[in-house]
């Protein structure tokens, strides 16, 4: 029986992480206790917040020994942001905690003894590796816009343009679109209430193009009809939603944005300012319509592996998903590749295609591949990346891979020599593995951003004729407690 209380101050000694990079520490007698912002191997105090039984959560009042891991944080809202949970964290160190996590879940949920498991490959680009930025915009306490990210596991904003992780630009592009409101008396949206207008900033940089593309995500249903204002009485705001932006005010924002170009790093332009219209009060930062107001409504990047002596163009267009780090991709979709060892007669099955990224690079060594991805705006980008980089074997197809993979094997009745699945963090739908085993693939590569969900994939596959051949962590997201693995699983003949 423990007699730690809340809001009590104890020393604690820190010795692990938990999955979401809070130290997990043990009091005298034993008590455990999680505290964000701590790093094994640190001698603290904290303040008790919440008391459990066997276990509580705490905040950092003071450190007494800091460990020999611990660095000072290079962003200065490293303390308030949730975005970077391992920051005081040397880099070294970040490395061996997520290997340790991928080996471990393996073990625990994957029931793999011995993971074959490869050392983790890290950036060499620490900090500004980030191609795509997402600012929440709402209003300070003096009344003026403010846009920055959400303080963890909250929706407060934390008021920051300039994210170590993102690139140079951001902080012009936010500068410039935060005066803008304020000189026009644009309303910020506001969450509680569901008035406003401007909900986020979204900018993606084409790492390899410099291409700028920034999208103004706003609350209203549909293009401007008028030159009203937007709800700014109780009594409008009541009836209706915020109407669009006034056609005035997007010309001006064109204008100070394409002439803020001057300001960004060289080879960097801007290549299209996009709106996205987003009505619902819903976390869900994008709404179904995206109009182009100026120039292109999509930016292009470029992959490129030297082992294989070959680059892919693609198009991006703002609701496409598009991999973050543009140093570890061109890794991972290499050793995909690799582990493909194709000879130019395979018909591929790319599942969570997004816009065709992977299955473009395999097109390069494979008869016939096949992409499938949910969302159709990054379908229309596969298709017209695969017309861009000349290739003319790959279809895609729009849909649930769940839904739509039975239907071409029940119609169409495809086969496949290797199986790709890239899916989000929730991990494949067991629908969808039921599939890939009536396919009977002789290669099936995981690529994942959740060592958990992988863990229970592989379980699966591993319990139903497959074998994990390989397994290998990639730090996509260094600073953050997220890791990439990509796995392959064999077929016992
Ligand atoms: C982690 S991304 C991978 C995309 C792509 N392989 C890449 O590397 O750029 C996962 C993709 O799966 C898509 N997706 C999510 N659920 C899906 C589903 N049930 N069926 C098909 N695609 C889905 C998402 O829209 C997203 O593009």
């Amino acid at each position: 029986m423990h007699s730690e209380k809340k809001n009590e101050t104890v020393s604690l000694h820190v010795t692990d992480l938990g999955r979401h990079g809070e130290g997990i520490g043990k009091t005298a007698d034993g008590y455990t206790l999680f505290v964000p912002g701590t790093v094994p191997g640190d001698e603290v105090e904290a303040l008790i917040l919440k008391a459990g039984k066997t276990f509580g959560y705490g905040k950092l009042r003071q450190i007494r020994k800091a460990s020999p891991d611990r660095v000072v944080p290079v962003c200065p809202c490293a303390d308030s942001c949730g975005g970077c949970q391992l920051q005081f964290m040397k880099y070294e160190a970040q490395l061996a905690w997520k290997q340790k996590k991928v080996r471990d879940d393996l073990i625990r949920i994957g029931g793999i003894q011995e993971p074959p498991l490869e050392p983790i490959s890290g950036m060499q680009k620490k900090l500004r590796y980030r191609n795509k930025a997402q600012f929440p915009v709402g209003t300070g306490k003096d009344g003026k816009p403010v846009a920055g990210f959400y303080a963890g596991h909250s929706h407060r904003i934390v008021p920051c343009s300039d994210c170590q992780l993102g690139a140079k630009e951001n902080a012009t592009v936010i500068r410039v679109i935060l005066e803008w409101m304020q000189e026009f008396h644009i309303p910020a949206y506001d969450e509680q209430t569901g008035n406003g207008l401007v909900r986020h900033v979204l900018i993606r940089k084409g790492t390899a193009t410099g291409e700028i593309l920034v999208c103004l995500v706003i609350n209203s249903t549909a293009p401007e009809k008028d030159n009203r204002n937007p709800g700014y009485s109780q009594k409008r705001r009541k009836k209706k939603k915020a109407e669009g932006l006034r056609t005035e005010w997007k010309n001006e924002l064109i204008r100070r944005l394409t002439e803020a170009d001057s300001f960004f790093e060289e080879g960097s332009f801007l290549t299209g300012l996009t709106i996205n219209y987003n009505p619902e009060n819903t976390n869900v930062i994008l709404g179904k319509r995206t109009e182009c107001i100026w120039g292109k409504p999509y930016l292009l990047d470029r992959l490129t592996s030297e082992k294989y002596g070959f680059s892919v163009t693609y198009q991006i267009s703002s609701q496409s998903f598009y991999q973050v780090n543009h140093e570890q991709t061109q890794k991972i979709y290499e050793k995909v590749l690799d582990l493909a060892e194709l000879t130019g007669t395979e018909t591929v099955l790319d599942l969570y295609c997004g816009i065709g990224t992977i299955s473009l690079y395999l097109a390069r060594r494979a008869a016939h591949v096949i992409g499938v991805e949910i969302v159709p705006q990054a379908i229309e980008d596969a298709r017209k990346n695969a017309e861009l980089n000349d290739i003319q074997h790959a279809e895609f197809f729009t849909g649930r891979a769940e839904k739509v993979v039975p239907e071409l094997v029940r119609q169409k009745n495809i086969h496949a020599d290797v199986v790709v699945v890239d899916p989000p963090r929730k991990g494949c739908d067991p629908e969808l593995l039921q599939t890939i085993l009536q396919i009977s693939p002789e290669k099936i590569i995981y690529v994942s951003c959740d060592p958990a969900t992988l863990s229970r994939d592989i379980k699966y596959l591993t319990e139903n004729g497959y074998r994990l051949a390989y397994a290998k962590p990639y730090d996509q997201f260094g600073m953050t407690v997220h890791v990439e693995t990509v796995c392959l699983l064999t077929r016992i003949k």
